[in-house]
């Protein structure tokens, strides 16, 4: 097939070294996908801000080259009906190592499965990142929203996610439940007429690769705790499975050892001295202690479903997913992304926040190790949040407050850099 994506004529590649850390040049060619919705209207204005703070820190001496890839209803435009993930895109992301994405639609029911998860899968991209922290002046419902400050390792690859479903009624469904009822000994399926089935598979191989990243990211940040969240008293083959296997890696690889005889273990951090405690916590309490509690949850490990929940939780205890970044990590390829989807009822309307994609990109210019530009951002946001001007969002939550629009608001972060 015809190549559709316009290489920039400057810039390179990022390569990544026999020890995995990447060697980013002076001017990186990052992929970018617009993303459906509101893609349209978060996308141009985080690459706004991205290049201003660049510039303001580096002088010219560093730029990104952005060059767009395609997915999703654009995708569909430019390569044809059917064409939702061009083969190119993924090996674009393969190449550059290091790309962005927009929100993509996944329809509810029916329809195509989630680009989302296909681009996670497709590139192994195992860990999702999500950190969650206060930023003074933020609409919260907490009393102490600054008690929140959270880092979510969410498995990317596996669970009831990965998509291992047979529709209601289909000879397929119908097949899977013969199979459990009569080779299986299932007796627990209460309705076996038109039942939907779904998989849950959780590995030890993908457990110990996520709870190894969280713990090292525990290490490397200097944090106080590792908990592991799970259902695993319900599903205890699954869920249950992911807490032991994550004790296990912490244990037979960190060198933690249980306190009082387990199952919580402590280790000492190689590089500060300090201890790590490593716990675990069942995900209903844990939902209810993040908002009683939040203080004692420091770095998150947790399977794909539940992470998905949690983020969007957390995050509204912060200001909402209007300005919850996040990134998808594999081995040597990052692909960074909001937390938020499409929000249809706003796209083309140059009103959301676009402080979740531009925080995105924060991320992802620290993955780069561009600090300097990176701390820019955060201090342009921190400013921009506490002179009350902000989008719709924020506005409908703060006493005398400016209401931006999107890209005015992307604007008011450049000025306070
Ligand atoms: N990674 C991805 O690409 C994701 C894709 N999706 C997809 O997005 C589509 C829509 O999903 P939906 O469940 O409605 O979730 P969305 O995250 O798109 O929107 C839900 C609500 O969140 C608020 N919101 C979302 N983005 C912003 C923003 N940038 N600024 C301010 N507020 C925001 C809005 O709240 P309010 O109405 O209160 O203003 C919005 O109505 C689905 O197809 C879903 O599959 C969903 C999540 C992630
Ligand atoms: O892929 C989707 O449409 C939804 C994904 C999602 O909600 C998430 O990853 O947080
Ligand atoms: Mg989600």
């Amino acid at each position: 097939m015809e190549s559709k994506i316009q290489r920039p004529t400057e810039g390179q590649v990022i390569a990544v070294s026999e020890n995995g850390s990447l060697q980013v040049p002076n001017h990186p060619i990052i992929p970018y996908i617009e993303g459906d919705g509101i893609g349209i209207d978060v996308t141009p204005p985080m690459r706004k801000v991205l290049d201003a703070a660049i510039e303001k820190a580096y002088g010219g001496a560093r730029q990104l080259q952005w060059m767009e890839i395609y997915c999703g209803e654009k995708s569909t435009q430019i390569y044809g009906a059917d064409t939702w993930l061009p083969q190119e895109t993924l090996d674009a992301v393969k190449e550059y190592k290091v790309a962005i994405k927009g929100p993509l639609t996944t329809p509810v029911g029916g329809g195509i499965r989630s680009l989302n998860v296909a681009l996670r899968q497709e590139l192994d991209l195992y860990v999702c990142l999500r950190p969650v922290r206060y930023y003074q002046g933020t609409p919260s419902p907490l009393k102490q929203p600054e008690l929140t400050d959270m880092v979510i390792f969410r498995e990317n690859s596996e669970d009831i996610y990965a998509g291992v479903e047979w529709q209601a009624g289909t000879a397929e469904a119908d097949k899977v439940i013969r199979f459990l009822t009569e080779q299986m000994g299932a007796t627990k399926i209460r309705f076996e007429q038109d039942c939907g089935i779904g998989i849950k598979p959780i590995s030890k191989q993908g457990t110990e690769r996520l709870v190894r990243a969280a713990l090292q990211y525990t290490i490397d940040n200097d944090r106080d705790s590792l908990t592991l969240v799970h259902k695993g008293n319900i599903m205890k083959f699954t869920e249950g499975a992911f807490k032991d296997f994550g004790y296990a890696l912490a244990q037979c690889e960190f060198g933690a050892e249980p306190i009082d005889g387990g199952p919580w273990c402590e280790m000492t951090n190689p590089k500060t001295g300090k201890k790590i405690v490593i716990k675990d916590v069942i995900a209903d309490a844990f939902l209810q202690q993040i908002l009683l509690r939040p203080a004692e949850y420091d770095v998150i490990a947790t399977m794909n479903l539940n992470g998905d929940y949690i983020s969007d939780a957390l995050a509204a205890q912060v200001g909402g997913i209007g300005i919850a970044p996040g990134a998808n990590i594999g081995d040597g390829v990052a692909l960074f992304e909001a937390t938020h989807g499409t929000a249809p009822k706003y796209a083309g309307q140059d009103k959301v926040n676009p402080g979740s994609l531009i925080l995105s990109g924060e991320m992802m210019l620290r993955h780069l190790g561009w600090l300097e530009a990176a701390d820019l951002i955060v201090q342009g946001m921190e400013s921009a949040i506490a002179a009350k001007t902000v989008t719709y969002d924020f506005e409908r939550l703060m006493e005398g407050a400016t209401l931006l629009s999107c890209s005015e608001f992307a604007d008011a972060i450049i000025e306070h850099m």
